[in-house]
């Protein structure tokens, strides 16, 4: 799946436009490819209406241009089409060009304001956005939102050109105006605002258009970047036939305390399940007993235990010669944030030469002692969701979740770790790296326990070799995918993350692993 930044785009269009594809067939190609996909749709939804109406919302630059295309098209096929201009005239040539050929033909050319737009917008079957596109930035001007509300309010279906007007198609900036498409029409490739939530919400259902650009025209190494399964099982370390299980890594996992077992039950499933040779479990010792029956695979280091029912404070020294025969270590899902917990964490940090995935309450313990970070000599891998990134970096979610690709980039510029930001359309950075969207995952799977799975499928990645980046986007597709063969199994409302394991063996077996 293609996803290019806009300013990707405008590179991406300068070199077909030098190859021979010109900016006025590029425009022609996307206004006219936007014209098949909505008037398939429509023939498709309303087969007893032949004529859909539609009011077309033009801006001045090349997404005004579009829907001026788009315009005559639509004519030519017998749609009832006004255009709306609304912000005066087009200010590119191939866009002033468009506008020129409707001139003459039975198109109603309104500018915005006039008293006739309010009815036109109320009574038409479609209403098309091509205000802003690639060329947003900044606020939305008065008459951008005054369009915007005019869409958003009217009862017809709105298709949105390229990007809904008033998202920033890089960033996912939203304005508060902006517009709620119900269709978006992604002209070449998809834009990251597209597939990174919130924003990706105010495109409605994508559609990819072809618009006739050669791959060749395609950057060699965007800044972004999609997962797909054969990317995931081509990573994924082979089973020879000669193999013992010291082939397949050792993660320890310090887990979990009294309130708390399943947390850690969860997150030594998920290592089990995704290949991992040996897993060693540290929690509270009275866990132990509740823990066997359930994973008897499982090789068990217990920890002294504090009254809050987490691991005692000076129990760290028990993990010495575990952490340092294993390949990876996990730390965090269930095992308190009391003193006992800060000091395995801080223990954790500073003697691990191992990759180590911090989760839950080591970030919870974390965000009390960022500075931790400094200087670590392990690969790191931190996963939290918006609420434990918001709190590691000091700011509120609702700050965090309007600005995650930021917030993501600027916090591995400052520690160079791999960060999985938890959600809708998971995001993985790390340095060096294209940003990755992850595309699987379902809303079944917001649930407690989830982010345990997640923790110890990457956990059991890094302990069978997997680079820290290769391990969380690898691991955060398998238990999105996992999700999703569950949800349709179980329905969103009853899959649990434990049933999600199943799941994981039936993906394995799908691809032959
Ligand atoms: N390039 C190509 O060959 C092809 C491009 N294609 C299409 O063109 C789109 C890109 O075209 P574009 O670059 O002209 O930008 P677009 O999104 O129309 O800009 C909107 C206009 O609004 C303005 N504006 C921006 N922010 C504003 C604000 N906050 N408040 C007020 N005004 C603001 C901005 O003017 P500015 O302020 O920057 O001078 C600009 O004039 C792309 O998404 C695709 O649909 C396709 O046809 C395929 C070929
Ligand atoms: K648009």
């Amino acid at each position: 799946m293609r996803v290019y930044t806009c300013d990707e785009m405008r590179q991406i269009e300068q070199r077909a436009d030098a190859g021979g594809l010109s900016y006025r067939q590029m425009m022609e190609n996307a206004g006219w490819r936007a014209t098949a996909i909505l008037l398939h749709w429509w023939r498709q939804s309303h087969p007893a209406q032949p004529v859909m109406r539609v009011a077309i919302f033009c801006g001045k630059g090349g997404n005004g241009g579009d829907g001026l295309v788009m315009a005559r098209h639509l004519s030519a096929a017998g749609m009832a089409v006004v255009v709306v201009l609304c912000q005066g005239q087009p200010v590119p040539a191939h866009s002033a060009a468009n506008l020129q050929l409707l001139r003459g033909r039975s198109i109603p050319i309104y500018q915005l304001g006039e008293a006739a737009v309010d009815q036109l917008a109320a009574e038409a079957d479609v209403l098309i956005d091509a205000v802003y596109g690639t060329g947003f930035h900044g606020e939305m001007d008065d008459r951008g939102r005054q369009a915007a509300a005019l869409m958003n309010s009217a009862p017809g279906t709105v298709w949105a050109v390229d990007v809904p007007s008033g998202v920033a198609g890089d960033s996912g900036h939203i304005d508060p105006g902006a517009v709620q498409a119900n269709f978006t029409v992604a002209l070449h490739s998809y834009k990251p605002a597209h597939l990174v939530y919130p924003a990706a919400g105010h495109s409605g259902q994508l559609v990819l258009a072809d618009i006739g650009i050669p791959a060749s025209c395609d950057p060699v190494q965007p800044a972004f970047h999609v997962t797909d399964a054969q990317q995931v099982f081509t990573a994924l370390p082979p089973r020879q036939q000669d193999t013992h299980k010291g082939d397949f890594g050792k993660l320890l996992a310090v887990v979990s305390s009294g309130d708390m077992p399943g947390a850690g039950q969860i997150c030594t499933a998920g290592a089990l399940r995704v290949g991992t040779g040996l897993v060693r479990v540290a929690i509270p010792r009275p866990l132990v007993a509740q823990y066997a029956p359930h994973l008897p695979e499982a090789v068990y280091l217990p920890l002294p235990q504090s009254e809050d029912g987490s691991a005692a404070p000076g129990a760290a020294p028990v993990l010495e010669k575990a952490l340092a025969d294993s390949t990876a270590c996990v730390v965090g899902c269930g095992m308190g944030t009391g003193q006992g917990p800060a000091q395995l964490l801080q223990y954790l940090l500073q003697h691990a030469a191992c990759p180590l995935l911090l989760d839950a309450d080591a970030l919870g313990i974390l965000s009390q002692s960022p500075d931790w970070l400094n200087g670590v000599k392990a690969p790191l891998v931190l996963t939290p969701h918006p609420g434990e990134m918001a709190r590691l970096l000091g700011i509120s979610t609702g700050q965090l979740v309007a600005n995650k690709l930021q917030y993501g980039r600027q916090f591995i510029e400052k520690y160079p770790v791999t960060l999985v930001l938890k959600g809708a359309h998971t995001l993985v950075f790390s340095p060096g790296c294209p940003v990755v969207i992850n595309p699987t995952g379902n809303p079944g799977m917001s649930k407690a326990g989830s982010g345990d799975l997640l923790s110890g499928i990457i956990g059991g990645l890094l302990a069978q070799g997997l680079s820290p980046y290769l391990a969380a986007v690898c691991g955060v597709w398998l238990h999105g995918a996992a999700g999703d063969r569950c949800a349709a199994r179980l329905s969103q409302t009853a899959m649990l993350p434990t049933d999600m394991q199943k799941d994981l063996s039936d993906l394995f077996l799908a691809h032959h692993r």
